[in-house]
């Protein structure tokens, strides 16, 4: 099987090489927005049962694509698989997000903690990316993912989603050293896990720092920070002869993009509270961006949508660099006519940016 992409210009605007648009995705663009998603979930049962279906990964994987000209695809899963892996028994209670059944709660779990082994205990999740490269035919790249190991530690200390994250940042102030082995077990299973999906054909791959912006400046440079610098040194870079480009994005880490930039990161994902072209100003030279369109625009009509395109395009400048996306997942309660018209305004107006 050649793999020669047929549409490459995802990856060459993260190594920030010449395209001759801005290329686009969304974050969440396989969800429940979309009703043949709904429709597909049904067939599964539940959320959990579908991620763990490579068949119905596939396919869910692929519903955005039928719909729009995205120039990119993501792997349908979700960053819970590793501590599901690691036995904390992960489910889905409709409306209240995830859960888990044995959070870490005392210290012997957490030293009993050890890094799951991707091809066994997330073969699943291997099986649905080799799948989904088959059925994608080297049209776009298929990115991977995985949660940052702090974001990770906070559902798996809380136990599910948290507004306050009480708990984890009870055991950062008063227990350091015991969220400093969470995070090493994380950022090692992290590491494999990306590495795993990268040899079973994932052709990009992004951390999902959730929650590293509810820290201090200070936590989170010695919580969060240090160990995606530790996944990224540790990621495989080139994969049959193709760079294999990744992504940081820490929503909320607009004040540490120096930092972030200094990990080592082909690019970093921008939220929407910050200017992509001061952004730009302050790291552009070093990495590509990815953003940073506020998702809530997506709640407008399709004139406004083109207009806030036209805003962040404008912003970014001329040049190569950048990838389209939002700053944040598609909300649920977007009309998918509307994702259909930031695609096709980030495609357009971006032209004269790159001629
Ligand atoms: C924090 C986090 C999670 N999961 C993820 C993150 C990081 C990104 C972010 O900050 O949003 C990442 C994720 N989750 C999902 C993807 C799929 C790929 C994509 O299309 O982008 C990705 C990349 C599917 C999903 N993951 C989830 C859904 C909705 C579940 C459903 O279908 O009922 C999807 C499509 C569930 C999920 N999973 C998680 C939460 C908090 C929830 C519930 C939130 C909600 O209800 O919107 C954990």
């Amino acid at each position: 099987m050649s793999n020669k992409l047929k549409n490459d210009t995802f990856l060459r605007a993260l190594l920030r090489q010449p395209t001759e648009y801005t290329p686009v995705w969304m974050m969440r663009q396989a969800g429940r927005y979309l009703p043949e998603y709904n429709q597909t979930r049904g067939r599964a049962g539940d959320f959990l049962s579908l991620c763990k279906n490579p068949n119905l990964a596939t396919e869910v994987t692929m519903q955005p694509l039928a719909r729009f000209p995205l120039d990119a695809a993501i792997l349908f899963s979700d960053i819970l698989t590793i501590p599901d892996a690691m036995g904390l028994g992960l489910y889905f209670s409709t409306g209240e997000g995830p859960k888990f059944e044995r959070p870490l709660r005392d210290e012997w779990e957490i030293r009993d903690l050890a890094v799951p082994d991707p091809n066994v205990h997330l073969r699943y999740v291997m099986d649905a990316v080799s799948q989904i490269r088959k059925t994608l035919n080297n049209e776009v790249p298929l990115i991977g993912f995985a949660g940052s190991p702090f974001t990770l530690a906070c559902y798996m200390v809380e136990g599910g989603s948290s507004s306050d994250f009480a708990l984890v940042k009870t055991m950062l102030y008063q227990r350091p050293e015991l969220l400093h082995h969470i995070l090493d077990i994380n950022a090692r299973a992290v590491t494999s896990y990306l590495n795993a999906q990268i040899e079973a054909g994932a052709q990009a791959v992004m951390i999902f720092d959730s929650w590293g912006g509810a820290l201090s400046h200070a936590a989170y440079h010695e919580f969060s920070l240090p160990y995606m610098e530790q996944i990224v040194s540790g990621l495989i870079r080139e994969h049959n002869g193709a760079t294999i480009p990744n992504i940081i994005f820490t929503k909320g880490g607009g004040l540490w993009l120096e930092s972030i930039a200094a990990t080592g990161c082909n690019a970093v994902g921008l939220d929407w509270a910050i200017d992509i072209g001061q952004a730009r100003a302050r790291i552009g030279d070093k990495v590509g961006l990815q953003g940073n369109l506020d998702p809530a625009v997506l709640f407008s009509n399709p004139d406004a949508i083109r207009a806030e395109v036209g805003k962040v395009l404008h912003s970014y400048g001329k040049g190569s660099g950048h990838v389209f996306n939002l700053g944040h997942g598609i909300s649920q309660f977007t009309n998918p006519e509307n994702a259909a018209a930031m695609v096709e305004a980030v495609h357009e107006l971006s032209k004269p940016y790159h001629a």
